[in-house]
């Protein structure tokens, strides 16, 4: 099989070779992403996947995955009944309505839910039949979608306010009445006006969370561990910046600020202050703080209006800069430069996927701050040349955090998700970062282990539920590590006498 997805040149129709294969020979998939993933990752999950998405009307072969759609109302417990496995442990859900920095896919969105739940297998040992991507189909206000001949959606704009809310909520009460009250949901891609009041709306009542505003804090939050750990400083000394102030951007910003007050006592809306952020309209200041959206309103610090990223950099003199704007080529050379300019280590992360909206490339990073940047990015770019050395940058992506988070909230039997287990998941990531990980440009372990460190990942993530008094599995066991490990689904074939 890796032959032969090897003699396919475009990575779409390896996406495609692949898909057949998931439909075919389960086992043999996960058998081959498992063993191959830093080569297949990038086909199953981002760039690829985006691509798929893009195109997935026309490549379409067979369904994927559960749709709810508006026109299920009133039956959708029904509609969840009738897919064909029972015990399902998690749940990732999307609307299509911002699908990596691609915008409004409708239903085209599925194969993020499909990845995801794919990585949750391969990356973190869940068992296939236990995972079920699922869409809600409320339409989509992309025209170009509504007119394409090949669109599997409803043909309507998005249905909004009372309509959205009650079709959301009808699926979250039959999710936890169908398969109780430990089924895991990661919301994933949704629109930032809809993304934190679900997860405000549910974080109490169900084992929810957004993959898009926590998982990638903690990946993020991971990488700047590692890096001061290597580095030496610590993240209270830093000064940050983001470009791109919703749900990734100020996600990320508050776990940071959430550690930095763990470790240093001080008060959350002290050490928020560290922090600074760019939306479209400039730099967020305190003379905004009217208009701003709720979730920028702690971002909100006296400063004079800034409108450029580089007179923010400027400004501001972070020794971080982080790129969530789903924008690319947004930090240019002028903006590198001056990260230079402040800083001997410049710390740049392009975390906007794919790859075609990283803030940066990687050659990009390197080259303008003359080799001295650390960079990681949330698409993979491949090791850059300059000069005597080769960098190879990290992949800033939150598939290290879901699948060991998931994991470790199953194996615990976990009912909530907390801060503190996001903390967790970051501390056990970073602790798996090698001097010869960071010599190289690394900030992150290679994915070639990743299955090990999900592994850790889990276990510290259900140490915290066991210590929250959140696990109901119990009694808890003695090694968390190994009971996860025996807990993974492997893809081997049986042997028969
Ligand atoms: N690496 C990873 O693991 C992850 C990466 N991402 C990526 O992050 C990106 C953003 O996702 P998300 O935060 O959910 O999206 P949101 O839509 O919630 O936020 C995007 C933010 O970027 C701002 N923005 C847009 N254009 C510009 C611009 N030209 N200049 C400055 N700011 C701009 C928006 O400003 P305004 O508010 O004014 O509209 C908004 O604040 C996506 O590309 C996504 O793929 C997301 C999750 C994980
Ligand atoms: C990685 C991811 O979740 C995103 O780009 O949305
Ligand atoms: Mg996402």
């Amino acid at each position: 099989m890796l032959h032969n997805i090897r003699q396919y040149q475009v990575p779409l129709q390896k996406y495609m070779a692949m898909m057949d294969l998931q439909e075919r020979n389960q086992k043999l998939f996960y058998k081959l992403l498992i063993d191959n993933v830093e080569e297949l990752l990038p086909i199953v999950y981002t760039p690829t996947v985006g691509e798929a998405c893009q195109k997935y009307g026309s490549i379409y072969s067979r369904p994927q995955g559960v749709f709810i759609s508006l026109k299920d109302k009133g039956k959708v417990l029904e509609v969840l009944r009738n897919w064909p496995e029972k015990n399902i442990q998690v749940i990732v859900v999307t609307d299509g309505e911002r699908i990596l920095g691609l915008g409004d896919l409708g239903c085209h969105g599925m194969g993020i839910p499909v990845g995801k739940l794919s990585l949750y297998t391969a990356l973190g040992g869940i068992r296939p039949s236990a995972c079920l991507p699922v869409t809600i189909d409320v339409g989509t206000n992309n025209e170009k979608l509504l007119d394409d001949e090949f669109y599997i959606g409803l043909r309507q704009k998005r249905a909004i306010g009372q309509e959205y809310a009650e079709l959301l909520h009808e699926f979250m009460t039959a999710v936890k009445q169908n398969y109780g009250e430990r089924i895991l949901i990661q919301f994933e891609d949704f629109a930032n006006h809809n993304a934190f009041d679900l997860l405000e709306k549910y974080g109490t009542t169900h084992l929810v969370f957004n993959d898009d505003i926590q998982g990638t804090a903690s990946v993020v939050l991971a990488g700047l561990i590692s890096a001061m750990k290597f580095l030496g400083g610590s993240l209270a000394d830093q000064r940050f910046l983001f470009l791109g102030a919703g749900e990734a951007g100020t996600g990320i910003a508050e776990l940071i600020a959430l550690e930095i007050s763990k470790q240093t006592n001080m008060p959350l809306e002290e050490t928020r202050k560290k922090i600074w952020l760019v939306d479209s309209k400039g730099l967020i200041v305190s003379s905004r703080l009217e208009s701003l959206q709720h979730f920028k309103k702690p971002w909100a610090h006296e400063h004079e209006p800034v409108k450029e990223l580089v007179d923010a950099v400027n400004a501001i003199k972070p020794t971080i800069l982080i790129g969530t704007s789903g924008q690319g080529r947004t930090f240019t050379k002028e903006v590198v430069e001056a990260m230079a300019s402040l800083n001997e280590k410049p710390i740049i992360f392009s975390l906007s996927n794919p790859t075609s909206q990283s803030e940066c490339t990687a050659e990009e990073a390197y080259t303008w701050s003359q080799g001295r940047a650390i960079f990681a990015s949330g698409s993979p770019f491949d090791p850059f040349e300059y000069g005597d050395n080769v960098f190879v940058p990290g992949q800033a992506n939150n598939a290290y955090i879901f699948p060991g988070l998931g994991l470790g909230l199953i194996m615990s039997g976990a009912i909530r998700v907390h801060d503190d287990m996001l903390l967790a998941a970051a501390e056990a990531l970073a602790g798996q970062v090698t001097q010869e990980n960071f010599d190289k440009g690394l900030l992150y372990p290679p994915f070639k282990n990743i299955r090990k460190i999900s592994a850790h990942i889990a276990a510290e993530v259900a140490a915290k539920a066991y210590e929250l008094g959140l696990a109901t599995r119990l009694p808890p066991p003695k090694d968390l590590v190994k009971y996860a490990e025996s807990c993974m689904y492997s893809p081997a074939y049986r042997t028969y006498r």
